[in-house]
C-alpha cells in the first residue's frame, strides 16, 4: 500500500527522477511537475501530502510559491529544496509556512525522516479534514474556546446575529477562527438542519468561481458536458459561507450583489433566473474599505455585506486563551496519534507565549500537532518546537542573523561527524572561516 503521495516540482529532469525513485522505493506514490503552474494542476486534482520544491522555477519562486499552496491546500506539507549555503531561502520558506527545508546534497539520513515527519502530518492533516467534512457544520458556540473579553465579545454578537436571518460579514486575520465562527452560526440559527456550505472565494480561478457558485447548464462553455449544481443549490434552506470575499472579481461581485438584493442567481450558460433560499456569512482578511479606494470591491456590495460586522481579534491580542487553545489542541491530537500526552512544559508555553501569531489559532494548532507527532515524551517541551520558536525568532524584530549561521554550522558539522574539510566543502566556505566561525560562536565539535 502507497504510503502517500508525493509531488516534486523541479525543472532539472535528472534530479527530479533521482528524488522521485528514492522516494518510490520508500513506498510513497510519486507525481512530479517541471513548473509551478503544472503542479497547481495536480494539486487541484488530486490529494498529495507533501510536495517536495525547488527554490528557482521556470514560472516563480518555490520558497513564495509555498503561501499559495498552503493556503490553498492547507493539509499539504512542504519541503523546499534549497541550494547549497543558502539558509535564507530555507528559513523564509519555514516562515512562509513549509515543513521544513532540505538542502539540496543533504544525504538521505536526513531527507527520508524528514519527509516521513512531514508525511505523518499531513495524513493526519486529511484524515481530520475528511472527518471535519463527515461532521459538516460542528462547530457551535459551546466549542469555540477561549475566556479573554475579546473572543467573549465577538461570540456574544455571533450569538445574537444567529437568531435572525441576516448577513454576516466576518473581519479577522487567517486563522482567527472566522469559519468556525460561520458554523457556530448555522448552528445557532433555524436553519441548522439544512446544509452549510463553505466556498473558499480565492481556490478558483474567476470563470471557475461563477460556475462553483451557481452551478451551469450544459454546453454553456467547453467542457461543460453534464448540467451541474453550484454552491447556491446545495446550500438549499441552510448557510453560504463565503470565505476570502475580498478576492472575488468585480465582475462576479455584481452578480452576488444581485443574489442579495433579489435572492436569485442566473447559472452560467441559462437565461432564467434561479430562486434562492440561503443565508449568506462572507468573510475576508483583507481590509474592503481600502479595496474600494483601489477599485477590486464594489462599495455597493460591501454595504450590502456589512450590515452586521464581526471583528474577530487575533490571537496576539488574546495571548491569555494561548494556555486554554493549547491544552485543547494537545487533548485532541494526542489519541489520534495513540500518544499519551499529558501537559506542556512552562518553557514550551513561554515560547508560546513569546511567539508572533501570524497564522492564529490555525498556526497555533498545527504547531502543537507537529510537536505531538515529533515528542518523544508525554510533556511537550521546546526540543519540538520549530527552530525560529526555540531560537526566539518568532518575533522578526528579534530574528538573529547569527543564530541561524551557528545552528546551522552545528548541524552540517554534527552531520559530517566533526570533519572540518568535509563541513567546510558541504558550506562552501574556506577551512580558515569556519575555524574563526565555530571559535566566534563557540560551537562545540565533538
Ligand atoms: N475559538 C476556537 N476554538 C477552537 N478552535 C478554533 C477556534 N478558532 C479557530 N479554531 C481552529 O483554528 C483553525 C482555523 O480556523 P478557521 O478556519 O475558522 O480560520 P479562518 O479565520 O476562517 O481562516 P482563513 O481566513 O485562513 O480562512 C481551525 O482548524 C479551527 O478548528
Amino acid at each position: 500500500m502507497s504510503k502517500g503521495h508525493i509531488l516534486i516540482i523541479d525543472d532539472e529532469d535528472q534530479l527530479r527522477k533521482l528524488m522521485s525513485r528514492l522516494l518510490a522505493l520508500e513506498g510513497y506514490t510519486m507525481l512530479e511537475a517541471a513548473n509551478i503552474r503544472s503542479a497547481m494542476k495536480i494539486l487541484d486534482k488530486e490529494d498529495v501530502q507533501v510536495v517536495l520544491s525547488d527554490v528557482k522555477l521556470p514560472d516563480g519562486n518555490g520558497v513564495e510559491q509555498v503561501q499559495t499552496i498552503r493556503s490553498k491546500h492547507p493539509q499539504t506539507e512542504v519541503i523546499v529544496l534549497t541550494a547549497f549555503g543558502n539558509i535564507a531561502d530555507g528559513v523564509q520558506a519555514i516562515k512562509n509556512g513549509a515543513f521544513d527545508y532540505i538542502t539540496k546534497g543533504d544525504d538521505n539520513n536526513r531527507i527520508l525522516p524528514l519527509v516521513s515527519k512531514a508525511m505523518d502530518k499531513a495524513v493526519l492533516q486529511f484524515r481530520i479534514r475528511d472527518l471535519e467534512k463527515k461532521l459538516g457544520g460542528k462547530y457551535s458556540f459551546d466549542s469555540i474556546l477561549g475566556n479573554s473579553p475579546e473572543i467573549n465579545n465577538a461570540i456574544a454578537l455571533a450569538r445574537k446575529v444567529s437568531l435572525s436571518d441576516m448577513t454576516v460579514l466576518l473581519l479577522g486575520e487567517t486563522g482567527s477562527g472566522k469559519e468556525v465562527f460561520a458554523q457556530a452560526i448555522h448552528q445557532g440559527s433555524s436553519r441548522s438542519q439544512a446544509p452549510f456550505v463553505a466556498v473558499n472565494c480565492s481556490a478558483f480561478g474567476k470563470d471557475i468561481l461563477e460556475s462553483e457558485l451557481f452551478g451551469h447548464v450544459a454546453g454553456s462553455f467547453t467542457g461543460a458536458v453534464k448540467d451541474k449544481k453550484g454552491f447556491f443549490e446545495e446550500a438549499r434552506g441552510g448557510t453560504i459561507f463565503l470565505d476570502e470575499i475580498g478576492e472575488m472579481a468585480v465582475e462576479l461581485q455584481a452578480k452576488m450583489l444581485r443574489v442579495l438584493e433579489a435572492q436569485e442567481f442566473y447559472k452560467v450558460g441559462e437565461s432564467k433566473p434561479t430562486k434562492t433560499d440561503v443565508r449568506i456569512i462572507a468573510a475576508t482578511n483583507r481590509n474592503l474599505e481600502k479595496e474600494i479606494n483601489d477599485g477590486h470591491f464594489r462599495s455597493d456590495l460591501f454595504y450590502r455585506l456589512s450590515a452586521f460586522q464581526i471583528v474577530l481579534p487575533s490571537l496576539n491580542e488574546r495571548r491569555k486563551d494561548i494556555p486554554v487553545l493549547a491544552s485543547w489542541f494537545i487533548e485532541q491530537v494526542a489519541p489520534k496519534l495513540n500518544k499519551r500526552i499529558s501537559g506542556m512544559t512552562p518553557a514550551f508555553l513561554d515560547a508560546l507565549q513569546r511567539h508572533s501569531w501570524k497564522g492564529n489559532i490555525r498556526e497555533l494548532k498545527n504547531i502543537i500537532e507537529r510537536a505531538a507527532i515529533l515528542t518523544d515524551t508525554d510533556t511537550l517541551d521546546t526540543s519540538s518546537l520549530p527552530f525560529d520558536f526555540q531560537q526566539g525568532l518568532g518575533e522578526p524584530s528579534t530574528m538573529r542573523l547569527a543564530d541561524v549561521e551557528k545552528h546551522h554550522i552545528a548541524r552540517v558539522l554534527a552531520h559530517v561527524k566533526g570533519n572540518k574539510t568535509k563541513a567546510a566543502e558541504l558550506l562552501d566556505i574556506g577551512l580558515t572561516t569556519l575555524y574563526n566561525k565555530i571559535k566566534e560562536y563557540n560551537i562545540s565539535v565533538e
